[in-house]
């Protein structure tokens, strides 16, 4: 694990960390899927083997499932756990209201399901997540590999009448084939360029048979943590109409990097 790390991963990290805030022992944490989620994984990590947290964590993707045990983590299924305390999972677009589109790491059908089991859904982001409409980030779709090709016809009627700018779907591919989710199923991702009403968005999608679930998430995320390269984080929660802003020292390197090196 290297100490210094770049202004990318210098603003995830920080807002990893401080996410860990809302981690007590004796809770039941959903864990989400991609990069800044990984550093959620290993600062909980940290604290689960340095400083004695006691939690049990829900993975929402195989691969977070293997580093949460690579770094001590007790880790549970959700119909072992059936409800939990937090979950806390990155994003791909975040606006205003902390309407999310989730699911550029393939995963977002666990980690909506997860995310909807918990008391409260905490993102951890980089600035740069934050927009004012959804989808220049394309909108990914989860559907069954049975019938894609006429699934794909539907969405495309979908989109049809929707207050979007784009309509391209393409199908995510893994090199030379299709990307497969964890659950054996195919992903589109819809190349929108800017979605008018993601509530209503949601719900047309969702009511095609073949998909199985989109990226949207509306009115799931409580609170969004946002890191800087600065060192310093933003926390909003729209559940109580509260601001706070936090500042690591990042040039300290002794300080806020060490507990994770090797
Ligand atoms: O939804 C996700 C995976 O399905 C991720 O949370 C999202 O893609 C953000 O990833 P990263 O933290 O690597 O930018």
């Amino acid at each position: 694990m290297p100490t210094e790390l770049s202004p990318i991963d210098t603003a995830k990290f920080v807002a990893a960390k401080q996410a860990c805030e809302y981690v007590e022992s004796g809770m039941k944490v959903g864990l989400g899927t991609g990069s800044t989620a990984a550093w959620l994984v290993q600062c909980l990590g940290e604290l689960v083997r340095d400083e004695g947290l006691k939690i049990q964590g829900v993975p929402t993707s195989s691969r977070t499932a293997k580093l949460a045990r690579d770094v001590g983590i007790d880790v549970i299924t959700l119909d072992e756990a059936k409800w939990l305390d937090v979950t806390i999972d990155g994003a791909d677009e975040y606006d205003s209201e902390l309407c999310l589109i989730k699911g550029g790491g393939g995963a977002h059908l666990q980690e909506k399901v997860v995310a909807t089991a918990s008391d409260r859904m905490i993102v951890i982001a980089d600035a740069s997540k934050k927009v004012d409409t959804l989808g220049a980030f394309p909108l990914p779709i989860e559907v069954l590999q049975f019938g894609a090709r006429t699934t794909e016809e539907l969405v495309v009627e979908t989109l049809r009448n929707m207050d979007v700018l784009g309509r391209d779907v393409s199908l995510r591919m893994a090199g030379d084939a299709p990307f497969i989710t964890d659950e054996g199923n195919f992903i589109f991702d819809l190349h929108l360029k800017r979605i008018g009403n993601p509530r209503q968005m949601s719900l047309a999608l969702n009511q095609i048979p073949g998909v199985v679930e989109n990226g949207l998430f509306i009115d799931i995320c409580d609170v969004v943590v946002v890191g800087h390269a600065s060192g310093q984080v933003d926390v909003r929660d729209i559940t109580n109409g509260t601001s706070e802003v936090i500042r690591f020292d990042v040039q300290d390197d002794e300080n806020i990097f060490a507990d994770l090196a090797d």
